[in-house]
């Protein structure tokens, strides 16, 4: 077998569940940007500031990998900022082969010159179409969703919730917390959870990232998270191998981990992002590899592109590269991701058949 080249990989259909408008500015417009509003950055060539953001966040802890937010999310605080960087967003995740993305950022990181939350929304809101418009008219077609997040350290969960739904018309699909997760478990936002639940709406929570088993144990089983934003500590509920033969050579899988396998609860991994903070120590280490041989509803992730130098594209070919990945398991990621989608059923089941599966068959060689 062949593997997959990047090139190949970038025209292959993906499906993104996990990105960060915040985490994904194009270097060039930072610097545009911050020189429009004085804001002062470490650096100021575009190459120079995307190696910086880089390594940076390499840190191996997660809250040194937030502190570079405090540049991109300083330049995020118009209408005119948000749209373009939003357009972009569009714009270069199709480019980069991505037909569905749900794309989130926390509206309440974006008042500081006066917007009110609904006018953050509908700025993200329009540049989303905006780029979806421009990338359309180059010939590729993307479908992007938002979630909503709400900074877990704050106290804003409830609003944000309420906001989201407000919007679930108009292009927002999901809910979510993000930010530091040690200290601030996901129970702190019990109500505005449970205010979605009652609304059925549909939300993920950042769990299981660096903080292990009780974080995800709350999101799912007291929160009633529909999906794990990375989820990857799951591992530490699942023992050595005890007997040879069956799905993942015969490991044993404590009680939270069959739950969320049984469950097919959806694992929002992303092995780049991991790896900056310390959560796996190499792509070829990532309890990925693992979690796909026990069928675990595992989902491929950007998390966030300018920190990590990363696309799509290129976290598939890493894995491709460490865990010799071919186009079955490309598919198998893909239908994963497509199947957890926050939109309705029908619309992900259209992406599978119309455009996913029709792409993989010819890769695969079965068309
Ligand atoms: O990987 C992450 N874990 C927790 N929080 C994160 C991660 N990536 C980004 N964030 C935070 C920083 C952003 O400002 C915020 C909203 O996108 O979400
Ligand atoms: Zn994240």
């Amino acid at each position: 077998m062949v593997a997959p080249s990047y090139a190949e990989i970038v025209n292959a259909p993906k499906a993104l569940l996990h990105d960060h408008l915040d985490g994904g500015l194009r270097p060039a417009t930072i610097v545009e940007l911050a020189a429009e509003i004085g804001h002062e950055l470490p650096e100021t060539d575009p190459d120079a500031l995307g190696r910086w953001f880089s390594a940076a966040a390499d840190s191996g802890s997660l809250e040194r990998y937030l502190e570079t937010f405090g540049h991109t999310v300083a330049v995020m605080q118009t209408a005119a900022a948000l749209r373009r960087v939003a357009a972009e967003c569009a714009l270069d995740l199709a480019l980069d082969g991505v037909v569905y993305a749900e794309v989130r950022y926390a509206p309440e990181q974006h008042l500081e010159n006066g917007l009110t939350l609904a006018e953050v929304v509908e700025a993200v809101l329009a540049g989303f179409a905006e780029g979806t418009a421009q990338a359309a008219a180059l010939g590729r077609t993307i479908r992007i969703g938002c979630l909503l997040t709400a900074m877990r350290h704050a106290a804003r969960s409830m609003e944000i919730a309420e906001l989201a739904v407000a919007y679930r018309d108009a292009g927002v699909v999901g809910f979510d917390i993000a930010g530091a997760e040690a200290g601030y478990p996901p129970t702190r936002h019990l109500d505005a959870f449970e205010y979605l639940q009652r609304e059925n709406f549909h939300f993920t929570i950042h769990a299981g990232e660096a903080f292990g088993l009780p974080s995800i144990w709350q999101a799912i089983q007291w929160c009633g998270a529909d999906r794990l934003g990375h989820g990857v500590r799951i591992v530490d509920d699942i023992g050595p191998a005890e007997s040879a033969g069956g799905l993942g050579g015969g490991r044993r899988l404590g009680r939270l981990a069959a739950y969320v396998r049984d469950k097919r609860i959806p694992l929002e991994l992303c092995p780049s992002s991991n790896v900056q903070t310390g959560a796996a120590p190499s792509i070829a280490e990532h309890p990925i590899g693992l979690l796909r041989d026990l069928r675990f509803r595992a989902t491929v992730n950007t998390d966030n592109r300018l920190m990590s130098g990363t696309s799509m594209s290129r976290e598939m070919a890493l894995l491709v590269e460490a865990f010799g990945y071919g186009w079955a398991e490309l598919q198998w990621f893909t239908i994963n991701a497509m199947k957890s989608a926050f939109i309705p059923f029908d619309e992900r089941l259209a992406i599978i058949n119309d455009t996913i599966k029709p792409a993989y068959a010819k890769l695969i060689g079965t068309a």
